[in-house]
């Protein structure tokens, strides 16, 4: 039997890791955060000395990055080689540096492999596989697939709630610059074919959990 995919993707701030999770959760399906791979590899190549301007250089970080992160819902880590880095990875700086890494092809075309090998070997009836191009390039034929979305004052509200030591203002500006660096390298505004969009923007977040469910099980 072969593991049904969910492919979610969507901007910062529309829920995709919380509403994933939450979603695997209850279908008993894995749960996996693309984003935080990308997160995991800027850490590890600002560590390694490279020059984040310089696409060589960034690639020249690939053969050293042990990645681990954990499928299972309930308890969500990743690792880099024996470093736990899954708080690490969502602080301010290394948001403000993905998007140098992750717009280097080389670095796409080995998280992508990464991410289907993942997927193939996972023990759960699904996997919720969750980031900006998993609908469109590294699950297209997934079972279901799924653009959410919110508006960009909601996403910056429920972002900027949930962080401290930064004002919302600053948090709101790097999110919007990052939307913009990354949208040049994936679309993941307008849902390709075949995408079912759900809108948070007026959902709360159980509504949400229902709303892509539905999804799934009208595919399924
Ligand atoms: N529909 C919703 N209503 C209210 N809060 C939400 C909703 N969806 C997500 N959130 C909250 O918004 C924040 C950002 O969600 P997150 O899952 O981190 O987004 P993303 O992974 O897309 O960046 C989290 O604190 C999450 O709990
Ligand atoms: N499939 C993906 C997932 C993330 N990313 C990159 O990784 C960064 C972090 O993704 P994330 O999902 O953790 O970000 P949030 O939406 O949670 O803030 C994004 O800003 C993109 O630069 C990507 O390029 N492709």
């Amino acid at each position: 039997m072969s593991t049904i995919v969910v492919a979610v993707d969507g901007p910062a701030g529309s829920g995709k890791s919380s509403i994933s999770k939450a979603v695997a959760r209850k279908l008993g399906y894995a749960y996996l955060d693309t984003g935080a791979a990308y997160r995991a590899f800027a850490w590890h190549a600002a560590h390694s000395g490279v020059e984040l301007a310089d696409e060589a250089s960034v690639v020249s970080a690939l053969p050293s990055f042990e990645f681990a992160e954990a499928t299972d819902p309930d308890a969500f880590s990743v690792r880099v080689g024996a470093t736990d880095v899954t708080d690490v990875i969502r602080t301010h700086e290394v948001s403000g540096i993905v998007s140098h890494v992750a717009r280097v092809p080389e670095v796409r075309a080995a998280l992508t492999a990464i991410f289907r090998d993942i997927a193939v070997t996972t023990e759960n009836p699904g996997i919720v596989i969750e980031g900006r191009d998993i609908t469109t390039v590294v699950a297209p034929d997934a079972e279901v697939r799924i653009l959410l979305t919110a508006s960009e004052e909601v996403r910056m509200g429920r972002r900027s709630a949930e962080l401290t030591g930064h004002s919302a203002q600053a948090v709101g500006e790097q999110l919007k610059a990052r939307d913009r660096a990354d949208s040049r390298v994936v679309d993941f505004m307008t849902a390709a074919d075949g995408v079912t969009t759900v809108d948070s923007t007026d959902l709360n977040f159980d509504e949400t959990v229902d709303a892509v469910i539905d999804v799934i099980h009208s595919r399924l």
